[in-house]
């Protein structure tokens, strides 16, 4: 078993995340130690401090240097070592795990979504994996009203306005959008990321919070949020939200026929994966206006290259994949990653395990 010692590190996580990591017990994983000092690869030398310094405490570390990330240092890097910090979105499959050898036993990305990862190839080499849902949680769900706020107030096409020098001043029509206020607001997927919105929209005074998923969740009671089927959150309502993972059954979800049911007021944000949505339906659907507008942190694919047809409409906001770059989310992703390494290593419950082997 390895000890975690870096007391200053875990309790500021622990005094950061207490609310949302419940399941933390420092003391716990402290009181398992022995002499052995895992191998650990960080993929990534932006990955931060406190993480690899957490790591250092109980771990020979060793970090990729190049950047942008290169594949083939981490290629070179990674055979023999017991674990792995996986801190890009690069895929994580069975080149991979070949590389590294039988040695690798766990492996926590710096992320909530894992569709980069081929888990099927993991769990036949019994390979633990974690991730960090929770902490993106807030951050993603601050950046979901913004863009509400973006895509129902025109705030794209009124950058465009400035700069084509079209700025009207004496209409009372002009540039009218919608309120959140009032409005009915659909969630498509409430987990984590969806009830923190939920959450967050309490204050707006909106009309009704719908979602819908796989499962009626028990928490929506407390968000006052009424469980639908999809075709009816498309159909009632004002903004539809997609914050589900992407999965086989989520991929293009939102094709021709759901914008189709959507009404011409209706606003769609999406924070979730970009292939949720079929993305040739969806620039149709914002070019003939059978939907207002549309708030996109993810896109397909990212980078968007910026002659994409999505670039040309006036109304999609379009952001690059903000949904977790805040200085505190990143360094408690780091954290949580780093832990669950830990904990994977020391034969305890990691804080976020992805899957049971
Ligand atoms: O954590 C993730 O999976 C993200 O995509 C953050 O935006």
């Amino acid at each position: 078993m390895i000890s975690i010692t870096n007391r200053s590190v875990l309790g500021r996580l622990f005094k950061l995340n207490s609310a949302i990591l419940p399941q933390f017990n420092p003391s716990k994983t402290m009181a398992s130690q022995s002499d052995k000092r895992f191998k650990v690869l960080v993929t990534s030398p932006e990955v931060p401090k406190a993480a690899i310094d957490l790591l250092k405490k109980s771990c020979d570390v060793t970090i990729c240097e190049t950047l942008p990330p290169e594949r083939s240092e981490m290629l070179k890097k990674v055979p023999g070592v017991d674990g792995v910090l996986w801190g890009t979105y690069d895929k994580l499959n069975d080149e991979v795990l070949d590389t590294a050898g039988e040695t690798l036993k766990v492996i926590s990305t710096m992320s909530s979504g894992i569709d980069y990862v081929d888990q099927p190839a993991l769990k036949r080499r019994k390979v633990q994996l974690g991730h960090t849902p929770v902490v993106v949680n807030e951050p993603v769900a601050e950046l979901t009203i913004a863009l509400m706020v973006a895509a129902a107030r025109r705030f794209h096409e009124g950058r465009l306005h400035i700069e084509n020098e079209t700025w009207i001043t004496w209409s009372h029509k002009w540039m009218l959008g919608y309120d959140i206020k009032g409005s009915t607001v659909g969630i498509v997927g409430f987990g984590g990321i969806g009830q923190s919105i939920a959450q967050r929209l309490q204050g707006y005074e909106i009309k009704e919070l719908l979602y819908t998923g796989r499962n009626e969740k028990p928490e929506a009671k407390k968000y006052n949020a009424k469980y639908v089927s999809f075709d009816e959150l498309l159909k009632t309502s004002d903004f539809v939200i997609a914050a589900c993972p992407l999965t086989p059954e989520t991929k293009e979800m939102f094709n021709e026929a759901a914008f189709n049911k959507m009404k011409p007021t209706s606003i769609f944000v999406n924070v979730a994966r970009g292939q949720i949505a079929d993305q040739k339906a969806l620039y149709n659907a914002l070019k003939n206006h059978t939907i207002f507008a549309a708030g996109l942190d993810v896109m397909t694919p990212e980078p968007l290259p910026k002659d994409d047809p999505l670039m040309t409409l006036p109304n999609c906001v379009i952001i690059p994949h903000l949904g977790t770059a805040t200085e505190k989310a990143t360094e408690n992703m780091a954290l949580v990653a780093a832990h669950n390494v830990l904990r994977g290593l020391a034969g305890e419950p990691m804080i976020s395990p992805a899957y049971q082997l």
